[in-house]
C-alpha cells in the first residue's frame, strides 16, 4: 500500500466532508430518480403539515447518504440528529435518542444493518405506533413502560441493503438505492467544491479528477484537496487537465481509479487463486484487509465495472481483469456481460 493514501469512500465524515455538504436540493448533483422521489414525499408532507414517512437509503460509501439526510432535514425545516448502528448499544441508548426528538424531527441512523437484533424489535413499534416499550428494573420488580414518542422521520442508511432484516425494511415507506456517479456528474461536484475551497480549475482539470474518483463524491472531494496541494507547489495553483493528471499520477491512482488495493484484489485473485473462485475471507487474507472492506468499498466498483463478480462459490476475476494487468485472459475465464471484453 502506499505510505501516502487518499482515503477511499469509507471514511467518517470529517470536517472537509461537512465543509463540502450541499445544504439544499438544488445543489445536490445526480442521483436524480431518487431525489426527485424524495422531493415529493417532502412536499406531500409539507403540505399535509405531516412528519415525513420513514426513508432507507442504501448504496456504496461515499454516495451522500448523510448529506440527503441533511438535506431532508433542512427541506422540512426541523433538527437532524445522527447516530449509527453500532453506536445505540442498549436499549435506554435508543429511549434517550428517541425521547428528545422533536415533533418531525429526522433521526439519521447510519449503517443500520448493524443495530442488534434486540434494539431492532424495540424500533419497530416506535417507527410504526410512536411509541416505545422499555423494560426497567430487573428481576422480579421489573416491569414495561410505554413512552409515547413525538412524530419523528427515521432516515436510515446502509451500504449493505441486503444485511436489513425483512421486518426492518417493510417499516420504512421508502427505499432509495443510490447509484456510483458518471464522470460528468463527478466533474460538477468537483467544480462546486473547488469554488467553495477557492480553487482556480479549470473543467478539463475537475474531468481528469471526476474520471477516476470510483464514482465517488466523497474521492472526488479528497482528491480535488490533493491536487490543489500539488497545483500549488508545483505550478502556478491553477488546475488544468495535465496538472491534475501528474497530481495524480504522484499518487498511482491510474486513469480507471484504481487504487492500490483495487489492484491487489484482482492480483491475488489471478495469481493466488488461479481467477477464483475464492471466498471473501481468503482472499482478505491474502491481501491483508478486512472482509468486511472488500465487501464493503472495493467490491461493488469492481463488480459493477465488469472487473470480477460474486458467485455462490466465491469471487471470480473476469476477463476485464486479466487485461488490466497486461494479461491474455485463459481461454475459460468469464466474460464481463457489461464489456464483452
Ligand atoms: N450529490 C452530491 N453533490 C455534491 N456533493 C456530494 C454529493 N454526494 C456526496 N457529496 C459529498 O461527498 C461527501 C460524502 O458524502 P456523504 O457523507 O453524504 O456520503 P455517505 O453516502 O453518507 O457516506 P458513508 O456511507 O460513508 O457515510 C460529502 O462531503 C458531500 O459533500
Amino acid at each position: 500500500m502506499a505510505d501516502f493514501a487518499i482515503p477511499s469512500g469509507d471514511t467518517p465524515d470529517s470536517a472537509f466532508d461537512i465543509s463540502l455538504r450541499p445544504p439544499l436540493f438544488d445543489e445536490f448533483t445526480g442521483q436524480e430518480k431518487a431525489v426527485e422521489r424524495i422531493q415529493l414525499l417532502v412536499e406531500a408532507a409539507k403540505q399535509r403539515g405531516e412528519a415525513l414517512q420513514h426513508i432507507l437509503l442504501s448504496g456504496p460509501p461515499g454516495l451522500g447518504k448523510t448529506t440527503l439526510a441533511y438535506i431532508i432535514g433542512n427541506a422540512m425545516e426541523t433538527e437532524v440528529k445522527t447516530t449509527s448502528g453500532p453506536m445505540i448499544e442498549k436499549a435506554g441508548d435508543l429511549a434517550g435518542l428517541l425521547t428528545n426528538m422533536e415533533r418531525g424531527g429526522v433521526l439519521f441512523i447510519d449503517e443500520i444493518h448493524r443495530l442488534q437484533p434486540t434494539i431492532e424489535e424495540y424500533l419497530y413499534p416506535a417507527m410504526e405506533d410512536f411509541k416505545l416499550d422499555i423494560v426497567i428494573d430487573q428481576g422480579p420488580s421489573a416491569r414495561s413502560v410505554r413512552l409515547n414518542l413525538a412524530r419523528f422521520t427515521l432516515v436510515g442508511a446502509t451500504t449493505r441493503s441486503g444485511m436489513i432484516s425483512a421486518p426492518l425494511r417493510s417499516r420504512f415507506g421508502m427505499t432509495c438505492r443510490l447509484d456510483y456517479y458518471d464522470a460528468e456528474h463527478l466533474q460538477k461536484i468537483v467544480l462546486r467544491s473547488a469554488g467553495l475551497l477557492n480553487a482556480a480549475i479549470e473543467p478539463d482539470g475537475a474531468l481528469e479528477i471526476a474520471r477516476r474518483s470510483r464514482g465517488t463524491p466523497r474521492i472526488a472531494n479528497n482528491l480535488l484537496r490533493w491536487v490543489r496541494d500539488y497545483a500549488q507547489v508545483r505550478s502556478s495553483g491553477l488546475i488544468t487537465g495535465p496538472v491534475a493528471q501528474q497530481a495524480l499520477a504522484m499518487l498511482e491512482i491510474d486513469e480507471d481509479g484504481f487504487d492500490e488495493m483495487d489492484k491487489r484484489i484482482i492480483e491475488a485473485l489471478i495469481s493466488l487463486f488461479n481467477g477464483g473462485p475464492v471466498g471473501v475471507n481468503s482472499l482478505a487474507v491474502a491481501i491483508g484487509e478486512e472482509p468486511g472492506t472488500i465487501e464493503e468499498v472495493h467490491e461493488p466498483y469492481l463488480i459493477m465495472n465488469g472487473y470480477i463478480k460474486r458467485t455462490p462459490q466465491g469471487r471470480v476475476a473476469l476477463t476485464r481483469s486479466y487485461r488490466k494487468l497486461g494479461m491474455e485472459p485463459p481461454r475459460n475465464a468469464p466474460q464481463s456481460d457489461l464489456f464483452g471484453q
